[in-house]
């Protein structure tokens, strides 16, 4: 297993800051519906520094790349490299891994499987992917990986991150693709008490909900928004964004959802999908 360590800084508490599904291309100009991608995560990072959000590390989760190019993965690694915060990477369905690994192990980007958050936490780096497909399954090996780290470190309280959304999230043609293989994923999940969080990309929506007795969330992408309870595909007018989660030392997680403000990464609200 691939161990990470993450001090914890001045407090006890450790805060993170999750960004997602940025769907870069190599073009700087490249569109996907109608929004530039390259621009608005860099607006989404511009806004984050200028409302000053503080943060002891990033969680990037999938959906880097639009066209799996090695370009659009250093595009997102220059968008970071200000930052001297660790970023803590995970393959979503339109990641290319090769690129992927070989790009995203610059500097603070890291791949790992586990990271162990101060005194008290363990964040459990999951890949979901199904290499060609939209949808999401969990290996036997990453299944028995958290597994394994669920019991190690069983006096740390985790929260799992992966890129597929592991519950229906409330539209049917979104829900095709959510993690298939839920059942066996909670049944580890439930065999252990220190799971406090799941967090997850994929449904270009903010989530906060509870799941089997476990929190769940997820953020909006910097791109373009899916509109929540829609059971064919449509786009949201909600503007690109982030998420902030703090990790307390009692296991207590606070987060909120921040977002751009103005109109100038509306996508074209008439296309029916990519
Ligand atoms: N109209 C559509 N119907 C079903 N799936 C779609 C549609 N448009 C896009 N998708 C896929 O659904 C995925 C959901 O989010 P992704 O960013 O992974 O990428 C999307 C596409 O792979
Ligand atoms: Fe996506």
């Amino acid at each position: 297993m691939r161990i990470s360590h993450l001090p914890s800084q001045h407090s006890q508490t450790v805060r993170l800051l999750q960004i997602t599904d940025t769907h870069l291309f190599a073009d700087p100009y490249g569109c996907l519906l109608g929004v530039n991608t390259a621009a608005s995560f860099q607006a989404v990072v511009g806004e984050i520094q200028s409302s000053q959000v503080e943060f002891d590390a990033i969680i990037a989760t999938g959906d880097i790349s639009q066209d799996h190019t090695a370009e659009s993965y250093q595009r997102f690694v220059d968008g970071i490299a200000h930052w001297p915060q660790p970023c803590f990477w995970l393959p979503g369905n339109h990641d290319y891994q090769q690129e992927m690994q070989s790009i995203l192990a610059q500097s603070t980007l890291q791949r790992c499987d586990s990271v162990l958050v101060g005194e008290h936490w363990q964040l459990v780096v999951l890949d979901s992917q199904v290499k060609g497909v939209p949808h999401g399954r969990l290996s036997e090996e990453q299944l028995s990986l958290l597994d394994t780290a669920l019991s190690t470190n069983k006096d740390r309280h985790t929260l799992v991150l992966l890129h597929h959304h592991p519950l229906p999230a409330g539209s049917a043609w979104l829900d095709q693709h959510q993690l298939h293989n839920q059942e066996d994923f909670w049944a580890v999940v439930e065999k252990h008490n220190n799971v406090k969080g799941v967090v997850c990309g994929h449904i270009h929506q903010a989530l906060d909900t509870e799941h089997k007795g476990r929190r769940v969330m997820a953020a909006p992408s910097t791109c373009i928004q899916f509109k929540p309870d829609s059971d064919d595909f449509a786009l949201d007018s909600t503007n690109p964004g982030w998420r902030e989660i703090e990790l307390h030392q009692d296991g207590t997680i606070i987060t909120h959802v921040g977002r751009l403000k103005g109109t100038e990464f509306q996508p074209d609200m008439n296309s029916t999908g990519y």
